[in-house]
């Protein structure tokens, strides 16, 4: 079996040596769903997986706009279509300065995968551009949002693709978007999903990928007979993801701990309650400021620069700020300090030596891919409610997250249950997301 994945990753380094994140997300894929193939045979001999890992379309472009000081600026603009099998693309947009063509095609993998998750028919894509959103003021966003979208929109349709926000990219960028494209196509429909309320946007979907995080720890808890109650919980990040799984994690009984940004960690030992939260989101959504300002207004708190959190006590950890932020010495640190649940709100925050240390001491470990899907997961209920032209009630839309979290934690089950008992929802994940995408290739032929 090692040899038949060796081989196939060797085929992919050939054409992708040169994008380690990318290579990093198709080895974990390659792993549990090579010897899957194996053991089917109608997906058997069909190279399904090697035709999954080319991009359907890479697309790259130039973005040119004017700073405040008049200066014109340059950035790289990407959208990459990865898979359509099932439905139009579908996937966030991120602007970060180390946004490049690895990053993007490993997020746009994952994205196959996890949409085919979520029950809905959305296939994967993902998208951005290397501008760096800090420090810039909301005129400088505008300009470089409108100026990205004029090239974009002639790639992207309701029926196509639909992106949607990811690092840096929130309601403000989602905006400033749609308004371009809707002046370019002279069209209101539904291309862009985060919309604001008033404007075809769906209740919940700002906090769905926080609370869907929480719903699927709680899923896996549940089977446990277990619950956040009295937990204590360790999160990074401080972002929207963040910032929502903070806020039920709270709600169901759990005492937060940590959030964190780039910079530094904030650990405060009385725990985030929710009016601590809602200055949290004071701080980081109308100030824009740095996570380090919260212990201004609590000094009981402490911040940690330059450190990620987790090496604080826990129960429960959330990674939630980005690819890559929890190794393996880390990963020893929680097992070691107690922590039982691990459960990523972001893509591929864990390394595959982190992944490792959870898998031998056996703690619940739930990858992005499925305890994440809850964002786009409701990004496709907004679809929906955008071609009903209907909005839904916060309750409805809770309540169908939430059953849509349980059928993805239900289907890691079904393809991830080992012999002892125990549920290795990686393997599971990636089984339960290749088979839809895998029929729906085979049934479309060889395109
Ligand atoms: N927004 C969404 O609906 C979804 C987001 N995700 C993933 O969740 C993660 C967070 O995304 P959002 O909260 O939407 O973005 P955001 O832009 O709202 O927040 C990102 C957070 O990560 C922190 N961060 C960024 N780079 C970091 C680094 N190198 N080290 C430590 N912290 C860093 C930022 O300070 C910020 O707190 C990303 O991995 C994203 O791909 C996954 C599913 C859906
Ligand atoms: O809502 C969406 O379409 C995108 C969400 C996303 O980017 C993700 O799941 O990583």
């Amino acid at each position: 079996m090692k040899s038949k994945i060796d081989g196939f990753m060797e085929l992919v380094k050939q054409r992708n040596g040169h994008e380690p994140e990318f290579l990093q997300a198709v080895q974990e894929v390659a792993e549990t769903v090579i010897p899957y193939i194996i053991d089917n045979d109608i997906y058997f001999g069909k190279n399904i997986l090697l035709r999954m890992v080319e991009p359907e379309r890479l697309i790259s472009f130039r973005v040119s706009w004017v700073d405040d000081d008049g200066e014109i600026q340059v950035n790289r603009g990407y959208r990459v279509q990865m898979n359509s099998a099932i439905g139009p693309y579908k996937g966030g947009l991120r602007f970060h300065p180390t946004v490049n063509a690895s990053i993007l095609k490993f997020l746009a993998f994952e994205q196959v995968f996890k949409n085919s998750l979520t029950t809905l028919p959305m296939g994967g894509g993902k998208g951005g551009s290397d501008f760096d959103p800090k420090g810039k003021s909301d005129n400088e966003i505008m300009r470089f949002c409108h100026a990205f979208m004029s090239e974009l929109f002639r790639h992207i349709g309701p029926n196509t693709d639909v992106p949607a926000g990811d690092i840096g990219v929130g309601a403000r960028e989602i905006g400033f978007m749609f308004g371009m494209y809707k002046k370019l196509n002279n069209e209101f429909t539904g291309v862009l999903t985060g919309k604001g309320q008033s404007w075809g946007g769906s209740l919940i979907r700002p906090e769905a990928t926080g609370y869907g995080n929480v719903y699927f720890a709680q899923n896996m808890l549940k089977r446990k007979n277990d619950s956040f109650e009295g937990k204590t919980v360790v999160i990074s990040g401080s972002g929207n993801v963040a910032q929502f799984a903070a806020e039920k994690a709270i709600e169901l009984g759990a005492k937060i701990l940590t959030l964190s940004d780039s910079a530094g960690y904030i650990y405060d030992e009385e725990g985030i309650d929710t009016e601590k939260l809602k200055h949290v989101m004071f701080i980081k959504n109308e100030k824009r400021g740095r996570i380090s300002e919260y212990v201004e207004k609590y000094p009981n708190a402490k911040y940690v620069a330059g450190k990620r959190p987790w090496s604080v006590k826990c129960d429960i950890a959330l990674p939630c700020a980005t690819q890559n932020e929890l190794n393996g010495e880390e990963a020893k640190m929680l097992i070691e300090n107690g922590c039982m649940c691990v459960s990523e709100g972001a893509n591929m925050p864990s390394t595959p030596e982190a992944i490792h240390e959870f898998n031998n001491a056996k703690i619940l470990f739930a990858p992005g891919k499925a305890s994440n899907a809850g964002g786009v997961a409701t990004s496709g209920l907004e679809m929906s409610q955008n071609s009903l032209r209907i909005s839904w009630s916060r309750e409805e839309v809770d309540n169908r997250l939430k059953d849509i979290m349980e059928d993805i934690h239900d289907s890691c089950v079904q393809y991830g249950a080992n012999e002892d008992g125990s549920i290795d929802y990686i393997r599971g994940a990636n089984i339960a997301g290749f088979v839809k995408v895998a029929d729906a290739m085979l049934a479309q032929g060889i395109i």
